[in-house]
């Protein structure tokens, strides 16, 4: 039975797991490598949650019991009585192994073990860890407090009762689930990535800016946001790593990441976490860059 939830990376992702595990009433410690890393998730977790009650969705004392909930660390060891740990660090295989190798002596041996990965193989992570019956993928989408699907990924040796606890804690979370197979990026990333792909090759060719391409399919697909405002708000350098994934692991030249996108990433253009993407978010209101 889960009651102790550890998050590994307070980032984006992370901060949201750990905000709607609290508010469902687990207890939550969230790791991550710095302190002021830590002060900051917890600070933006607080907004959050106050934005929730703003809109009624949470009574003031709701947010007070979840907050008081999370515990933030810096320090590994702190993970050690959790039962379930969702890892939710940046999205590359070398950190995400290092990480297992790490944690791992550390954990109940009865603990399971989640990615939050976006594209990676289930089947491959695994294998970096002590626990591969009792590893799987528990994929949130972003913001996680608001997104109502979580995408759960068998790898090839997660056992049954690994994958029945991940369906219940979900439930409990009032998250609707959907499976996937250990394909390269899942289901919902297959589909997304490749059309924000599209859209920022689009860009590249000059078939349109950047505000033409986001304004064309919010008014003329009803999609919530631009797909270069989605890219900015996942992440330039996350939406890179699952294009090569795709690439990588489909062997096919459509899933060619964009020159472009490579060349953002590689300027330290991330998108909205570090102020500038396809959009610049330094001032009061972002402002297309082409
Ligand atoms: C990459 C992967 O591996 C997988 C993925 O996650 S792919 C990305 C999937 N996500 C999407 O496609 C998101 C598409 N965008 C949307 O659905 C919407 O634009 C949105 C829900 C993000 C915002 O909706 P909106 O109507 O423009 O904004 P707004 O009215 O301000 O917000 C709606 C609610 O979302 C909340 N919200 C918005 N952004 C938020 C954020 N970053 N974090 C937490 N909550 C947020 C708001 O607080 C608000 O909730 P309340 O009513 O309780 O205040
Ligand atoms: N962004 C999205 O829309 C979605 C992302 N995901 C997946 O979730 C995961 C996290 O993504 P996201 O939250 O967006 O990324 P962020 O860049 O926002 O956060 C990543 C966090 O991991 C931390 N980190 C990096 N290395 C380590 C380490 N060795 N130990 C502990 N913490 C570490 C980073 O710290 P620092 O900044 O100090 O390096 C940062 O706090 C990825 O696997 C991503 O693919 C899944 C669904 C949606």
């Amino acid at each position: 039975m889960i009651k102790n939830v550890g998050v590994v990376g307070a980032g984006q992702m992370g901060c949201g797991i750990a905000q709607v595990s609290a508010a469902a009433g687990y207890k939550v410690q969230l790791y991550d490598l710095s302190a002021d890393r830590i002060e900051t998730a917890l600070a933006t977790i607080n907004g959050n949650l106050a934005r929730q009650v703003a809109s009624g969705k949470l009574s003031e004392d709701q947010r007070k019991q979840a907050l008081a909930l999370i515990q933030g660390s810096s320090d590994l060891h702190d993970l050690s009585a959790a039962d379930l740990v969702i890892e939710a660090v940046t999205e590359d295989e070398s950190v995400k192994r290092k990480i297992y190798g790490q944690l791992c002596p550390l954990l109940k041996p009865e603990a399971m073990l989640a990615t939050n990965t976006s594209s990676l193989s289930i089947t491959r992570l695994a294998s970096a860890t002590d626990r591969p019956e009792r590893f799987m993928g528990i994929h949130f989408m972003n913001p996680v407090p608001v997104m109502k699907l979580v995408e759960l990924v068998r790898g090839i040796a997660t056992g049954d009762e690994t994958f029945s606890a991940a369906k219940d804690y979900v439930s409990k979370l009032d998250k609707a689930i959907t499976v996937a197979e250990d394909f390269p990026a899942f289901i919902v990333n297959r589909i997304l990535l490749p059309m924000i792909n599209e859209a920022i090759y689009t860009l590249y060719e000059g078939v349109g800016s950047v505000d033409a391409i986001d304004t064309a399919m919010r008014l003329g697909a009803n999609h919530p946001m631009g797909p270069l405002q989605l890219a900015d708000f996942i992440g330039l350098d996350t939406c890179l790593s699952i294009m090569q994934v795709l690439h990588d692991g489909l062997a096919d030249s459509k899933y060619r990441p964009c020159p472009l996108l490579v060349k953002y990433v590689e300027a330290g253009w991330l998108g909205r976490k570090s102020g500038r993407g396809f959009y610049d978010y330094r001032g009061e209101t972002p402002v297309p860059t082409r």
